[in-house]
């Protein structure tokens, strides 16, 4: 290993000792042929924040996501979780750490019914293995554990209805309730209230709210409307042309002059 990759990872090291990290990347670059879409990203989350990750389009914040999540290997870098490296970690064990993402509408089981998508998901992160016995005995507690999940989205009333019928916003609610069964600490949000209209986005930003508070969730949430960002994030951070210009609190980010000028003609207003 050259000097500098051990430097490089010697530092990242010294971050595991730090309690108030939970996740964070180091150098982490991301190329798609020519196109740059992550440089050198140094993103630190803070156990127990909500931080919003926000840029122009193009910026690379889901590319973050997905490197973050696993479903896409960084270029350059390294991605972690909890004290430990994750960067090899397939996408599909990061959740049984406690990483988890909301999940798609593609990836729900369109002719079952909304209970019966959570139950899959409680039942097989209680057994270990995959589980769609929905019918067994002894089934009752995980029913009713994927009922509190319901709860805590208001979606417990929609429990009988097919997936598939679920309104768009519902669709985006059961992801969330998903990503909740499999007990994280920590939960990705990738623009939950894309396609909602103000008063559906403001209860879906409650929601988020009462997640982080009442589980101590930490939050790393993608989200396009400001209102929501300056009014609900920790701390923010803000990329453009997959380069980190600023983190911090909303307050020094809206004075940020970097940012201001990213956002000129665009969103500035918004800021
Ligand atoms: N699979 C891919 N193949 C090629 N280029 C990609 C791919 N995914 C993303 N890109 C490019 O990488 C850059 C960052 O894209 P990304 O989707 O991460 O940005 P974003 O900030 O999430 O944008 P938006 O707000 O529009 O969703 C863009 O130039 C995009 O075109």
């Amino acid at each position: 290993m050259n000097e500098q990759i051990q430097r490089k990872r010697d530092e990242s090291q010294a971050h595991s000792g730090d309690e108030d990290l939970v996740l964070w990347t180091d150098g982490l670059s991301k190329l798609f042929g020519g196109i740059v879409a992550l440089d050198d990203v140094n993103l630190s989350v803070e156990r127990g924040e909500l931080h919003a990750i926000i840029g122009p389009n193009g910026a690379g914040k889901t590319t973050l996501f997905n490197t973050v999540t696993g479903k896409l290997d960084p270029s350059e870098g390294s991605v972690w979780f909890d004290g430990e490296e994750i960067t090899d970690l397939p996408q599909e064990e990061r959740p049984h750490l406690g990483l988890a993402r909301s999940f798609q509408s593609n990836q729900l089981f369109n002719d079952l019914t909304v209970l019966e998508n959570i139950r899959i998901v409680v039942q097989t992160v209680n057994s270990g293995s995959f589980d769609l016995d929905l019918l067994g005995d002894g089934q009752s507690k995980f029913r009713d554990r994927a009922f509190e999940h319901l709860e805590r989205v208001g979606l417990d009333d929609q429990h009988g209805v097919k997936t598939t019928n679920l309104s768009h916003g519902d669709q985006r609610r059961l992801g969330i309730a998903i990503a909740l069964a499999t007990e994280p600490s920590v939960l990705l949000l990738d623009e939950p209230t894309s396609g909602m209209g103000a008063t559906e986005t403001r209860e879906t930003a409650n929601m988020i709210d009462e997640l982080q508070a009442e589980l101590g969730l930490t939050i790393l949430l993608i989200e396009h409307d400001m209102d929501i960002v300056l009014s609900m994030s920790d701390r923010i951070t803000v990329l453009n042309q997959g380069e980190i210009l600023a983190t911090g609190p909303p307050d020094e980010i809206r004075e940020n002059e970097a940012v201001q000028n990213a956002y000129l003609g665009g969103m500035r207003e918004e800021l």
